[in-house]
């Protein structure tokens, strides 16, 4: 079973929960090793890449990952310039600049100083993408980017992966997004990868009830006239529905 992700686009890769979407990304950006085949950065294999080499070519958020709770702000974000760094060297003004750019586009701009231990759950997430970005790699993996971010943020980070000028792989639960933010998905299901493509070629009815068991509608939006993917389960009215005249 072969992956391709061709520079410069973003490839979602969705299924249920514990189907091994997270090893799967894992295993892309070498935090883990492939049981079989390899793992290729263009000509390079990942497993023979350099720790540097490999850090300058692809920033990975893991699932709910925190910044360390003795740093600020500053500090969290700056480990994505560690690879630009030698072991002595003190902060330059392009590891400065980069820190202060990742941070404005995660709406953070002038949080340098605040303590990581004084964060929301949705400022800590965008402190951890904002190391990522500050990394300004080609390559960038996130795993369920939008976990903890409020409605507005949710749209904004698409908005900001959308321009981002690298490959972006995410894996992702909101089928949504998915259909109207990525060039490709790859739904993993059963152990390896059932379907890949383009999202409106990809997210059938057929696949979305065998993968997902949910019935999924493509609609367009009625201002803008995009496709939007509605979900539902296929058994709602035997879902139990909540009186709260019995709640005690
Ligand atoms: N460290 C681990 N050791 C052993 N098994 C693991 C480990 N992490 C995950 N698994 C198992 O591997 C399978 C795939 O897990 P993975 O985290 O890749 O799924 P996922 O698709 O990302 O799930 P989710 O949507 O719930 O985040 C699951 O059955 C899980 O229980």
């Amino acid at each position: 079973m072969n992956l391709d992700v061709p520079a410069g686009t973003r490839l979602a890769v969705i299924g249920p929960n514990g189907a091994g979407k997270s090893t799967l990304l894992r295993t892309l950006c070498g935090l883990e090793s492939p049981a079989g085949g390899h793992v290729m950065v263009g000509d390079h294999d990942l497993a023979r890449l350099p720790a540097r080499r490999r850090a300058r070519a692809i920033a990975v958020v893991t699932q709910d990952e925190h910044p360390s709770a003795e740093l600020t702000v500053a500090e969290a974000v700056g480990l994505g310039r560690t690879p630009y760094r030698s072991s002595w060297a003190t902060t330059s003004s392009d590891d400065a600049a980069a820190v202060e750019e990742a941070l404005s586009t995660v709406g953070l701009a002038g949080w340098q100083r605040r303590s990581c231990t004084r964060l929301s759950g949705g400022e800590r997430h965008r402190v951890v993408l904002a190391r990522a970005l500050a990394q300004r790699t080609p390559i960038i993996v996130l795993d369920e980017p939008t976990n903890h971010l409020d409605a507005a943020w949710r749209l904004r980070l698409m908005q900001v992966l959308d321009e981002l000028d690298a490959t972006v792989v995410a894996a992702m639960h909101d089928l949504d997004l998915v259909l109207r933010h990525f060039d490709a998905v790859a739904v993993v299901a059963d152990g390896g990868i059932v379907a890949q493509g383009p999202p409106l070629e990809v997210l059938t009815p057929d696949l979305l009830a065998s993968v997902f068991d949910v019935t999924g509608s493509i609609v367009p939006h009625p201002e803008t006239g995009r496709p939007h993917l509605l979900l539902n389960s296929p058994n709602t009215s035997e879902l139990p529905t909540l009186n709260l005249e019995e709640v005690p």
